[in-house]
């Protein structure tokens, strides 16, 4: 549905898109701050972006044309026609042709296009129909009293007529192109109509071919107006905090600090410094309530500030901010097409030449032959001739690709391409990176030990977090606090070299002294060779180890909670028939921990991975169950995210280079989007597939009406433009979310209890310190406190009386572990992981313990648990004892089973 200019039809591919769209500025036609003059002394050069609504653009016969108007025009770069949203996006040299200039151009072809104006929505179609369409109608009409009056035929000549301008520049244009379009048919059917005498079928065919099309346009323009509402919101002019100056967005540094007041739309990404306020990140995350902000927080260009005032530091310049990467990659997706649609557009090339050059020959070969009845020979060319359009087919797959993207990005996914949608709906197994994935990514500290004497604890606090303060990995956030906790001040300028080794920890060198921090596997590279065990009163999940010049000094141990709703997304993708598999770099333990919390809805777990590991672990589900999605958080899942069918990156501060790279990235934490994208996926399917049948339907009935009883050209031509309208109408059910899926057996309360942990789960996380969670700020009763409900409680599992041995290998562990969960351990956590979270209520400590220790290795093949945590009833259903013991009440809360 796209070109470039000078391009031939085919369309360039979403990647190049991307590429092309990416170093450019906003929409809105160029500058909102210079006026789309000269460009001189501009960041980008002389290059921009004009965006026009073109309400002419009907289907993809319309794009050709709109190319060969514009790509002759001096100063002209580019050329992009999105059809479903009737947007022509033109990058061009402002100073060498004006947009007014390139409007005129389309105009000169009836195409009916005009600037967007910065801060629309996108396009406006009249919501009354344009006076060709009234006049043509109402002559219609009156023609209709000619058997009362026989003059009167002679008004549907005239509603043919008067309909027909538009048509007629449009079919001039494209004829004169030497290019068959939907208009040229029409005006040749038309004419053949009149010349046959049919008035009352010419006038029948400009009507209901002008009146379909605005129809269309009206629904094209309710589907259209979402995707632009992203980023027009966005305030061309900020006031500098400081100064209270006013300036143009662009011409913002990274570093300045921006007032934001109440009501207003956050201009840039940044961070919070002063003052604190409510946000709508709706626009982004899909959510609806507001997040908390207050220094440090975070705040993305394109939320509301809703209640008080802000200052925020910038943090990235307007055109890179989060809302403007994420409108490139929707616009860049509208116009990648899908498999089906490649298919489509290609058979359509062929279609429309066959079927006229068969109409040619219905018409002419019986003359020639001197047939009788000549007349019906000529009718059954018009209809052959108006059904040529494959209109409601080509449009069949991107209005409805269009409007699932659209509902996607609406409810916080971004999904890049219409290959991709189709790809999530075929989905039959789904891996979840760990930490920052299934779990927050927010680790506590369990404990944390001085091995032998060769160091005290404030040295080795001191060494961990200077050298953690390097690292962006969840578990130096936490190091680093807790080292804070006890009074010792990191101080990462001592560290003289820094290295990170994937998937096993970090080396600093500190003060002259050579420090290894990380897994079992950096004890190897460390070549420190000593084992011990240490008992410890926690009950832990990740160890870590610190080695100090070849010797162990340190030891600790770390816990991480899983996400709120990661067990539902988990067990309503096994309701879909998906299968969940874990795959971690953590430790085996930590991986067990994770799934006794999930309930058991893992069906396996892979643990110790290295990012290669991931990558061939994807390799192999695909080979096993099918076309396989992979869902993670980090820079170095990237690798199995792009060799995943599907690879999802997690969370809207994730970083940039994840969500360029990955096929979706869900904007916000709520992991339970992800069944909720593949159900989509599923949708738009079906859709598209119940949209091609109807236009192949269409157009059989109308050729089988036409040989079994006779040529109907008023209904080969309803049949033409009503499935389009049928199609666009279909197609946009998409954005409509569906039946909203009810809870499991659980009804209201459910759904409201899981909404209401979910927000305050985003809202603490979302506005609290980076790692509100560790060490200490884990106030009971406070912000974790709230959403308790699939939650661990609050006490901390290390006041329980449950031991755990940290085993400190001799030797670290080569290659992966499988996990093979013995059937009991898995069953036991289904009575107490997900409420309990590890907590003694639910007697699941004990089988923490024994998974922190070694996973007993038995017989059981890969782990597949029927019963699901609080989900389809399991433990808490049929074992009311438990209710005492505040483990049901939990799993009630969100389960819906119960
Ligand atoms: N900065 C660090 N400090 C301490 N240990 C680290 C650090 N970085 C990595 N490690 C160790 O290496 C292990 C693997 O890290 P990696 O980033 O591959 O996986 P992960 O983030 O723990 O888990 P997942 O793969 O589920 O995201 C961690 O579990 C941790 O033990
Ligand atoms: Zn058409």
């Amino acid at each position: 549905m796209t070109g470039g200019a000078g391009r031939p039809a085919g369309a360039p591919e979403a990647a190049e898109l991307e590429e092309r769209l990416l170093p450019l500025p906003s929409p809105g036609s160029g500058d909102a701050d210079g006026g789309g003059g000269g460009g001189g002394g501009r960041r980008r050069g002389k290059w921009e972006k004009t965006y026009l609504d073109v309400l002419g653009v009907c289907c993809s016969a319309e794009v050709a044309l709109v190319e060969r108007l514009l790509s002759p025009i001096d100063g002209v770069r580019a050329v992009t026609v999105v059809v479903p949203s009737r947007t022509v996006i033109v990058e061009h040299d402002p100073a060498a042709v004006s947009p007014s200039h390139i409007v005129k151009a389309l105009n000169k072809a009836g195409l009916e296009a005009s600037v967007r104006a910065y801060g629309s929505s996108g396009v406006v179609a009249g919501r009354w129909p344009s006076p060709y369409v009234l006049a043509s109608g109402a002559l219609l009409l009156a023609s209709f009293l000619a058997p009362l009056l026989p003059p009167l035929r002679w008004l549907a000549l005239a509603a043919a007529c008067a309909g027909a301008p538009p048509m007629l520049l449009r079919a001039f244009a494209a004829a004169t192109g030497l290019a068959l379009d939907i208009n040229v048919l029409m005006v040749v059917a038309v004419a053949g109509a009149a010349a046959l005498g049919d008035y009352a079928e010419a006038g029948a065919i400009v009507f209901l071919f002008t009146a379909a099309e605005w129809l269309e346009a009206l629904a094209c323009a309710k589907a259209g107006s979402g995707m632009s509402s992203l980023m027009s919101t966005i305030p061309p002019r900020v006031v500098l905090a400081a100064t209270g100056e006013v300036v143009g967005l662009r011409d913002v540094e990274v570093g300045a600090v921006v007032a934001v007041r109440a009501g207003e739309v956050v201009p840039v990404d940044g961070v919070v410094v002063d003052g604190q306020s409510e946000v709508d990140e709706s626009s982004l995350t899909g959510e609806s309530f507001p997040v908390p902000k207050q220094p440090p927080a975070e705040v993305w260009a394109g939320t509301m500030n809703l209640d008080g005032y802000i200052a925020v530091r910038t943090t990235a310049l307007a055109e890179n901010s989060t809302v403007a990467r994420m409108e490139r990659l929707v616009e860049a997706a509208q116009n990648s097409r899908s498999k089906t649609q490649r298919l489509i557009d290609s058979c359509s090339k062929y279609y429309t030449p066959a079927v006229v050059a068969l109409a040619a020959s219905v018409a002419l070969v019986p003359l020639l032959l001197g047939a009788q009845d000549m007349r019906r020979w000529f009718q059954l060319a018009l209809v052959l001739l108006v059904s040529a359009c494959p209109c409601a087919l080509v449009l069949s797959t991107p209005v409805a690709t269009f409007c699932a993207l659209l509902r996607a990005a609406r409810m916080g996914v971004l999904i890049k391409g219409g290959d991709i949608l189709e790809s999530l709906g075929g989905i039959r197994v789904a891996a979840f990176d760990k930490t920052g994935t299934i779990t927050k990514g927010e680790f506590s500290i369990d404990g944390f030990h001085v091995v032998g004497d060769m160091v005290e604890m404030s040295q080795l606090l001191y060494w961990v977090s200077s050298i953690e303060s390097k690292s962006s990995h969840p578990m130096a956030a936490a190091l680093v606090e807790y080292a804070q906790s006890k009074s010792i001040q990191p101080k990462p300028e001592n560290v003289t070299e820094f290295r990170i080794y994937p998937g096993e920890g970090i080396y600093g060198e500190i003060d002259g002294r050579h420090v290894y921090i990380g897994n079992r596997r950096i004890m190897a590279r460390s070549s420190c060779q000593k084992g011990s065990r240490i008992d410890d009163g926690v009950n832990a999940a990740s160890i870590g180890y610190v080695v100090g010049d070849g010797d162990l000094v340190g030891a600790f141990a770390l816990s991480d909670d899983c996400r709120t709703g990661a067990a539902e997304a988990i067990r309503e993708l096994r309701s879909m028939g998906i299968k969940s598999v874990m795959l971690t770099g953590d430790s085996r333990s930590a991986a067990m921990r994770a799934q006794e919390q999930l309930g058991g809805a893992m069906e396996e777990l892979h643990s110790e991975l290295l990012p290669a590991d991931k990558v061939g672990l994807v390799g192999d589900l695909k080979a096993r169950y099918g076309p396989a999605l992979m869902v993670g958080d980090g820079l170095n899942d990237a690798p199995a995210l792009a060799a995943a069918d599907v690879g999802v990156a997690m969370g809207l501060s994730g970083s940039a280079a994840a969500m360029e790279t990955s096929h979706a990235t869900l904007m916000s934490s709520d992991i339970l989007r992800v069944p909720a994208a593949v159900r989509l996926g599923r949708r738009a399917c079906r859709t598209i597939a119940a949209n091609v049948a109807a236009s192949v339907a269409a157009k059989a009935a109308v050729a089988a009406l036409a040989v079994a009883w006779r040529p109907v050209l008023w209904a080969a031509v309803l049949a033409d433009v009503g499935t389009c309208l049928l199609v666009v109408l279909h197609s946009m059910t998409l954005l409509r979310e569906p039946g909203t899926a009810a809870p499991r057996g659980g009804g209201k309360e459910d759904g409201a209890c899981r909404a209401t942990a979910r927000s305050l789960a985003m809202r603490s996380q979302l506005a609290g310190a980076p790692n509100a969670a560790a060490a200490g700020a884990r106030a009971p009763g406070g912000g974790t406190g709230g959403y308790r409900c699939c939650q661990k409680p609050a006490s901390r599992p290390s006041e329980q009386a449950h031991s755990v041995v940290i085993d400190i290998p001799a030797a670290p562990s080569a290659g992966h572990q499988e996990l093979k969960i013995p059937r009991a351990a898995a069953a036991n956590g289904n009575a107490g992981g997900c409420c309990g979270g590890g907590g003694g209520g639910c007697g699941a400590a004990s089988t923490v313990a024994s998974g922190a220790r070694a996973p007993r290795k038995e017989d059981s093949g890969r782990v597949s648990v029927k019963t699901a945590c609080c989900g389809n009833g399991g433990g808490a259903r049929d074992s009311p004892k438990k209710a005492g013991q505040g483990c049901s009440r939990d799993a009630r809360c969100c389960s819906g089973g119960t």
